[in-house]
């Protein structure tokens, strides 16, 4: 591993590689062990120049973003975490179109579409993620998604090539697009708008704001909704009929306001999630035949 960091500390510098970095500080569940490197580059080119030295050494490799639907064990991440966040935040503005690097976070750009008159993003203003996530699994909420607003967006391939893909290719659907599987890491996305009301576009982020607030537990930390929407189904009602509200194992609780976000009370570990994940399952499957299957992205060494 040694020489892995080195090289990695030569090309990005001291600051930009941690060792044995704790994800519960990099994750919205607020749990999580050390990652054996953790990398946060700050352009293109140090993305490219992270993953081919990764690469050459055979280091597994993660790709994160602001880690607000992950789920991270206890144990940690062997291997490299790369980080697209802050350091990579760069947003510009022509017209009706938005270019913006994957590590912009949604609340952060959709503030800077309402600024600029521009509609479209609202639903996405109460969104934890970033960019590159929101992307990667099509982020949706209040009868918006990434798919509406996406016109392209510029990646890295494994092969270690930028290639930019029109929206349409990367087959957006429900909490999900291919970049996963093609192994993409999204660079920077660039989306179009329509010109608007500002007063307008600006209420209506309050008011999902407000409703977001009312119906979601944002108090404690949590991924958001754990488990996605079977068909013809809600999580959260489901697991609600199955008398599961408030149901805690360890420091993990069903949520008493929303009962699809199992959230953190304070000292949870990530296996306290995971059973109380499987729990709820294991239950609602009993009760109903539904079989639930997470939202949230379970990774690390178990
Ligand atoms: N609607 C809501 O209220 C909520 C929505 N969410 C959504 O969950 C998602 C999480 O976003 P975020 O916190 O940033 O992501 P995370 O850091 O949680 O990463 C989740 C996964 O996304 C992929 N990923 C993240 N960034 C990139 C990138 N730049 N390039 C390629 N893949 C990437 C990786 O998947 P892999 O390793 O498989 O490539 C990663 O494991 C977003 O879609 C967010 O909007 C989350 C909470 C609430
Ligand atoms: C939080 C996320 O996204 C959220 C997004 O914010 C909201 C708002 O649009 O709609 C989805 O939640 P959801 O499927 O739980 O939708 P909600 O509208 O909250 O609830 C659906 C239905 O279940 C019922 N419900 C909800 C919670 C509960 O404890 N009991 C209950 O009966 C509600 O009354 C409603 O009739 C997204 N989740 C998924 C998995 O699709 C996320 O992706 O992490």
């Amino acid at each position: 591993m040694d020489t892995v960091v080195e090289a990695l500390r030569l090309k990005l510098g001291e600051d930009a590689v941690a060792l044995a970095e704790p994800m519960s500080g990099h994750t919205t569940f607020r749990t999580g062990g050390p990652a054996d490197i953790f990398i946060m580059p700050k352009s293109l080119e140090e993305v490219k120049a992270s993953i081919e030295i990764l690469q050459k050494h055979q280091t597994p490799i993660l790709v994160i973003g602001n880690g607000s639907n992950l789920l991270v064990s206890d144990k940690g991440i062997r291997g490299a975490v790369v980080h697209i966040g802050g350091r990579m935040s760069e947003i510009a503005i022509d017209g009706e179109t938005i270019y913006a690097q994957g590590g912009v976070l949604l609340s952060t750009l959709s503030a800077k579409a309402a600024e600029n008159s521009l509609t479209g993003l609202e639903f996405a203003s109460g969104i934890p993620g970033s960019l590159g996530g929101a992307v990667t699994m099509n982020a949706g909420a209040y009868g918006g998604e990434m798919k509406d607003v996406l016109v392209s967006a510029e990646v890295l391939t494994k092969e270690l090539e930028v290639k930019s893909i029109i929206a349409e290719d990367l087959h957006l659907s429900y909490r999900h697009s291919i970049l996963p599987e093609e192994e993409y890491i999204l660079l920077n996305a660039t989306l179009r708008l329509k010109k608007g009301n500002i007063e307008e576009i600006k209420n209506r982020m309050k008011e999902l704001g407000e409703q977001r607030r009312e119906k979601q537990p944002l108090q404690f930390p949590s991924a958001g909704s754990t488990f996605k929407r079977p068909e013809g189904y809600f999580a959260g009602k489901l697991i609600q009929d199955a008398e599961l509200k408030g149901k805690s194992i360890g420091g993990a609780q069903v949520s008493e306001k929303h009962a699809g976000f199992v959230i953190n009370k304070g000292n949870a570990t990530t296996q306290d999630i995971l059973d109380l994940i499987s729990f709820c399952q294991q239950t609602v499957f009993e009760k109903f035949g539904v079989s639930l299957e997470t939202e949230v992205k379970i990774v690390g060494e178990f």
